[in-house]
């Protein structure tokens, strides 16, 4: 295989699994390449199931093979949310600043200690004619009480990663490529790559 379809939209997650297949020498692919694959609504209750979601409609749509990322933020303190209304959690109209200033404004005056989070990621691999594959994987790390850093996406500037004393967004790419819920994630996925893809699946 030497190219991929990343049923997304969300730049970041574009510009990370750009950078995270590039090692593999396999190009990736988003809808931002093929505007007219429609939107699906994301009405699954986890992760794995908005993940299948968007990459079935995708492969279906384009007949060729799929991945789709679902992912987003589960804070302890407020008992997982916002789960899978990471995107949506400030409103329908995705923002990351004011999904950020809602967090902070739900999380004031709760102390550093409990301000535990992590990041989710499921990723789907639909494939025409195959059964749908799902992988998932997750980042520890702690909500802080101000954004720092410009790098990253979505919640980066409010996540603390304890092993780097930084926040996602404070990270290098290459950084976050090695640590984050997303590269966890892929390798999982590589792990299992040759019977997701089958023998005779693909002869490029
Ligand atoms: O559904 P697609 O088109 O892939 O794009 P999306 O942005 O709607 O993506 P999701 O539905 O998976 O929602 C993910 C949410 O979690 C956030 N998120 C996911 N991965 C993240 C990361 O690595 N760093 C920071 N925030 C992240 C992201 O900003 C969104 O608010
Ligand atoms: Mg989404």
């Amino acid at each position: 295989m030497t190219e991929i379809v990343i049923a997304t939209k969300n730049a970041g997650k574009v510009r990370e699994f750009a950078a995270l297949f590039e090692k593999r020498g396999i190009e990736v692919k988003s809808l931002l390449d093929f505007p007219d694959v429609p939107d699906v609504e994301e009405t699954g209750s986890t992760f794995a199931e908005n993940a299948k979601i968007k990459a079935e409609a995708a492969a279906d749509r384009l007949r060729r093979p799929v991945i789709a990322d679902d992912s987003g933020l589960a804070v302890d303190a407020l008992g997982g949310r916002p789960g899978v209304y990471s995107a949506r959690y400030a409103g329908e109209e995705k923002n990351d600043a004011r999904n950020i200033a809602k967090l902070l404004s739900e999380l004031e005056g709760v102390p550093m200690e409990k301000r535990t989070a992590r990041f989710h990621c499921a990723l789907a691999v639909a494939i025409p004619g195959r059964p749908t594959a799902v992988v998932e994987a997750t980042c520890d790390g702690y909500i802080t009480e101000a954004p720092r850093g410009e790098g990253g996406f979505g919640y980066d500037p409010v996540f603390y990663v304890p092993e780097r004393g930084k926040t996602m967004a404070e990270l290098a790419p290459d950084e976050k490529n090695v640590i984050s819920h997303r590269a966890k994630a892929l390798a999982k996925l590589e792990e299992q790559w040759d019977d997701i893809i089958g023998e005779k699946g693909e002869s490029e």
